[in-house]
C-alpha cells in the first residue's frame, strides 16, 4: 500500500472527485459512513459520543457521522469549535443537514468554560483537524486538547489525531496533539503513524477504504510504501525438484565472541532454519564446542584468537557474508572489518558491532560495497548518523545515505524501515513489542544471510527477511505471550511463517 504525503490528498480527492465522478459531499458523507459502520460494530447504543469538530472537512466529515450515529439511534452530542467564522462548504453542508436532522445537541466552544463534563465512560471523536493542518496548535484548540488528553475517556481521531502533522513533527509538541486511543485514517495510514515517536498520540490505527479512485493512487508516485503478506509472496523463489545444498547457497556468519556465543548460535539456526544450503560460522576459538554442539548442521571456521574476531577466512567459496552479532568492539576486530570491507565482493549484511565499529570509525562507512545490507536498531543509526531531529529527519538520512550509497538499510523497530538505492522506503507490519528481546536482531541477521546466499537481491533479501522474522515474533507471541518470549522462539516458529507464506 503507497503512503501519500498530505499535499498529495487533496489530489487524488480531486481527481476522484472528477473522474469517478462523485460530488465532494457525497465522498465525504461516503467517508462517514465508513466511519459510523466501524463504531456501530463495536459499541452498543447506550453510548454517548462527545464530537468535537473543527472548521474543514475534517470537522464536516464529524458533523456527517453526527447525523448517521443518530439516525442509528446513538445519543450525539456536537461541540463546535469556533476558531473562524468560516467553515469549509462541506463542513457547512453538514452542519445545515445536522440542525434539520435536530437530534443532536449542537454547542459552540468559544472559551474552555464552554467545554462539557467529561463523564467516564464518554467517547470523544476529534473531528477538529485532518490533513489540512497548517501549523502546529495553539490558544483555545491547543487547551482543549489538552483537556481532553487529561480527561478519563476514549478517544476516537477521524483520520488523524488533531494537532498531529501527516508527516514531520520536529516542530510540533506532541503534549498539544490529541492522543487517541484510535485513529481511523480513509483509505491510506499517514507516513507519521509509522514513526514510534507519535505512537502515544496516534493509539491503534486502521484504514477505512472510501473507494479513492484507483487509478490515480496507481499513477501517483510516492517514495513510502507499506508492504503487506501479498507483496511479499510475490518476491518468494520456489525450491526446485532437482536442486542440490549447493542450489541454496554457502554462507559465511561471522559472530560471537567470549561471553557473547549465544548471538552465533541464535543467528547460525535462524540462517539454517531458512532454507540456505550450506553454513559456515567463523568464530573464536573458545567457542568450537559450544557451536558444534547447539548447532551441528553448520560447519565452523576458527579464528586464531581464543575470544574475539581478528581474521576471516577466503571468500572465494562462499556466496554471502554476514558479520556482526556479539563480534564486539575491539582493535583487532576493527583492523579484520575494514579489510573485508575492502576486499569483501559478495553480499553482505553487517548488524550489531559491525556498525557500531563504523559508527565509531565514519571513514568505514565509504567502503561499504554497493548493495551491502546494513540493519541497525535506531541507537546503532544515531551512531552511524548522529543525533536526529526527529523521525522524519531520520528518515530522511535514512532514504539519503541508501541512495548515496547504494547500500540497504533496514532500521529496526515497531514497522521496520527499508531503504534502497532509488531512495525508497518500505515499512514492514509484522512484528510485535515482545520481540523486543535479546537476540532478535541476531536471528534477524541469519534469516537476511540465508536469503542473500540463496540468490535474493539486496532489496528483497532484506524485505523478506524483515517480514518474515515479524511473522515467526506474532507466532510466537500467538503461543507465549509477548512478555515470556524470547529470541530462540522467534527461530522454533519460522518454519510455520516459512510454511505460511510459502503455501
Ligand atoms: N480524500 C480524502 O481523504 C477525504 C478527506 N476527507 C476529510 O478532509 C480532511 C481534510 O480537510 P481540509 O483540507 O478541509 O482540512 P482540515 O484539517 O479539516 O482543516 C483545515 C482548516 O483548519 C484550519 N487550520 C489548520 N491548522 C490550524 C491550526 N493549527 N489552528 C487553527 N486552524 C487551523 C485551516 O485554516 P488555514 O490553514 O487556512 O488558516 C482550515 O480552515 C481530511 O483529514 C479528512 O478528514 C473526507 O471528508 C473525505 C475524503
Ligand atoms: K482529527
Amino acid at each position: 500500500m503507497k503512503i501519500f504525503h498530505s499535499k498529495q490528498i487533496p489530489e487524488i480527492d480531486a481527481y476522484t472527485i472528477k473522474n469517478e465522478p462523485v460530488a465532494s459531499i457525497d465522498l465525504m458523507e461516503r467517508a462517514s459512513l465508513k466511519l459510523c459502520e466501524w463504531l456501530i460494530e463495536r459499541y452498543h447504543q447506550e453510548q454517548s459520543f462527545k464530537i468535537f469538530v473543527g472548521p474543514g472537512n475534517n470537522g464536516g466529515d464529524g458533523l456527517a457521522l453526527a447525523r448517521l450515529l443518530s439516525e442509528a439511534n446513538f445519543q450525539v452530542e456536537v461541540y463546535l469549535v469556533k476558531i473562524t467564522r468560516h467553515l469549509s462548504a462541506d463542513c457547512q453542508m453538514n452542519l445545515d443537514r445536522l440542525k434539520i436532522q435536530n437530534s443532536s445537541s449542537i454547542s459552540e466552544i468559544s472559551s474552555l468554560v464552554d467545554l462539557p463534563i467529561f463523564s467516564k465512560g464518554t467517547i470523544v471523536i476529534d473531528a477538529l483537524f485532518g490533513s489540512g493542518l497548517s501549523r502546529p496548535l495553539d490558544d483555545l484548540v491547543k487547551d482543549i486538547v489538552k483537556t481532553i488528553n487529561d480527561a478519563d475517556v476514549e478517544v476516537i481521531s477521524i483520520d488523524i489525531p488533531s494537532g498531529l502533522f501527516g508527516e514531520d513533527n520536529s516542530s510540533n509538541d506532541l503534549n498539544n496533539c490529541v492522543h487517541a486511543d484510535y485513529t481511523l485514517s480513509f483509505e491510506f495510514p499517514k507516513l507519521s503513524f509509522l514513526f514510534p515517536e507519535n505512537a502515544e498520540c496516534v493509539g491503534i490505527w486502521e484504514t477505512l477504504p472510501i473507494g479513492l479512485h484507483p487509478a490515480v493512487i496507481e499513477e501517483m508516485e510516492s517514495p513510502y510504501q507499506l508492504i503487506d503478506e501479498n507483496y511479499i509472496r510475490s518476491l518468494l523463489k520456489t525450491r526446485l525438484r532437482f536442486s542440490h545444498k549447493g542450489t541454496y547457497g554457502h554462507g559465511l556468519l561471522i559472530s560471537g565472541s567470549y561471553g557473547k556465543m549465544g548471538a552465533a548460535i541464535l543467528a547460525s539456526k535462524a540462517c539454517l532454519r531458512s532454507g540456505i544450503g550450506l553454513l559456515s560460522t567463523h568464530i573464536p576459538r573458545l567457542g568450537y564446542d559450544i557451536l558444534q554442539t547447539a548447532v551441528p548442521e553448520s560447519m565452523v571456521s576458527i579464528d586464531r584468537s581464543d575470544i574475539i574476531f581478528t581474521e576471516y577466512p577466503n571468500l572465494e567459496n562462499f556466496d554471502a557474508i554476514g558479520i556482526g552479532p556479539g563480534i564486539d568492539i575491539k582493535c583487532n576486530s576493527i583492523r579484520a572489518l575494514e579489510e573485508l570491507l575492502e576486499e569483501c565482493d559478495k553480499p553482505l549484511v553487517l548488524d550489531a558491532d559491525a556498525l557500531n565499529i563504523i559508527g565509531a570509525n565514519q571513514e568505514m562507512k565509504k567502503y561499504l560495497p554497493k548493495g551491502t545490507i546494513l540493519t541497525p536498531h535506531i541507537k546503532e543509526f544515531e551512531r552511524l548518523f548522529g543525533e536526529c531531529k526527529g523521525p522524519f529527519d531520520r528518515n530522511e538520512k535514512q532514504r539519503n545515505f541508501s541512495k548515496k550509497q547504494s547500500v540497504v538499510m533496514v532500521l529496526k523497530g515497531a514497522f521496520t524501515a527499508i531503504t534502497d538505492e532509488n531512495g525508497r522506503c518500505y515499512f514492514n507490519p509484522t512484528g510485535n513489542p515482545g520481540m523486543a528481546t535479546a537476540g532478535s536482531g541476531d536471528v534477524l541477521t541469519g534469516i537476511i544471510l540465508s536469503l542473500l546466499a540463496q540468490g535474493y537481491s539486496s532489496l528483497h533479501a532484506a524485505l523478506v527477511g524483515v517480514f518474515i522474522h515479524g511473522l515467526a515474533g506474532d507466532l510466537a507471541a500467538d503461543e507465549y505471550g509477548e512478555d515470556a518470549l524470547i529470541a530462540s522462539d522467534i527461530i522454533s516458529f519460522l518454519p510455520q511463517a516459512w510454511k505460511r507464506i510459502k503455501s
